[in-house]
C-alpha cells in the first residue's frame, strides 16, 4: 500500500522535473515565473506567493495529466450489477479505472502526448475530479482527500527547486534523449531515478534579509 502523500509528491515532483528537462523552453518560462515572483521575498513568505505563479500551476497540472502518480487510482469493489457503456459489471467485480489513459485520449485532449502546459490557460479544467478527463487525485467517495495539500506541496516544490537551483543533464545528455521508462505498480515511477547537476542560483540583486 502506497503511504498516503509521500510517494505520491515525490514521484509527481520527479516527473515534473523530467518533463522540464526534457522541455527548455518550459523550464526557462516557469524558472523566469519563479524568479520574478520570489525575488527578494523571505523564504517564509515563499508559500503565501503560490497564487501568483500562473504558469508554475500550468506544469504541475501538466506533469500530474501525462503522468498521474496512480495510474489506476485506488481499486473498487461494484456494489451491484450495472451496465456501463454497454459492458454488464457484476456485483462484486474490482474496477480499476485507467486516468492514465484517460488523461491521455486523444478524444479529450489535442496533442494528448504533448507535454504543454499552456493548454490549461483559460480552461477551467481543475483537479477536484468532478471532470473526468483529469483525474490526477482521482474521483468520488474515495477522492483523495489531500488533493489541495498535495497541490500545494507540489507547487512549493516546484518553486523552490526552480528558484535556488539552475538544472542540467548529466554526461550531456540531450533533454530527447531522456529516459522516461516507467514502472507500474500501485504508483507509476521512473523506472530509473532522475539524475540531474544542480547548480545554485544567486541573484545578484537580491538583498540579504
Ligand atoms: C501530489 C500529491 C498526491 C497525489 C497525486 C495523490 C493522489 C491520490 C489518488 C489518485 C488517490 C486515489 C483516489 C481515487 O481512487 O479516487 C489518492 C488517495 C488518497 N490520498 Fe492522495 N495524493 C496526493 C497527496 C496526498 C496527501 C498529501 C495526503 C494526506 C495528507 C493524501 C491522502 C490520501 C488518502 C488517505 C487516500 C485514500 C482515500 C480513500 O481511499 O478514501 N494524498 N491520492
Amino acid at each position: 500500500m502506497f503511504i498516503a502523500g509521500t510517494e505520491t509528491t515525490s514521484t509527481s515532483v520527479e516527473w515534473i522535473m523530467s518533463e522540464l528537462m526534457r522541455h527548455p523552453e518550459v523550464m526557462s518560462k516557469a524558472q523566469a515565473e519563479v524568479r520574478r515572483t520570489l525575488h527578494n521575498k523571505r523564504p517564509q513568505d515563499h508559500e503565501g506567493h503560490i497564487p501568483e505563479m500562473h504558469y508554475t500551476r500550468m506544469v504541475v497540472k501538466e506533469g500530474m495529466r501525462l503522468h498521474p502518480a496512480l495510474p489506476f487510482l485506488v481499486p473498487r469493489a461494484c456494489k451491484e450489477t450495472c451496465e456501463v457503456g454497454g459492458f454488464k459489471v457484476t456485483q462484486g467485480s474490482r474496477v480499476m479505472v485507467n486516468a492514465w489513459a484517460i488523461a491521455r485520449d486523444p478524444e479529450y485532449w489535442h496533442d494528448a502526448e504533448e507535454f504543454r502546459p499552456e493548454r490549461f490557460k483559460d480552461s477551467n479544467v481543475d483537479y477536484q475530479g468532478t471532470q473526468f478527463e483529469y483525474l490526477p487525485f482521482g474521483s468520488g467517495r474515495r477522492v483523495c482527500p489531500g488533493s489541495n495539500f498535495g497541490m500545494a506541496m507540489l507547487e512549493l516544490i516546484l518553486a523552490r527547486l526552480l528558484y535556488y537551483f539552475d538544472w542540467s543533464l548529466p554526461d550531456g545528455i540531450r533533454p530527447n534523449e531522456l529516459n522516461m521508462d516507467m514502472i507500474v505498480g500501485m504508483t507509476a515511477r521512473r523506472r530509473n531515478p532522475l539524475h540531474l547537476v544542480a547548480t545554485p542560483y544567486n541573484d545578484p540583486t537580491e538583498t540579504q534579509c
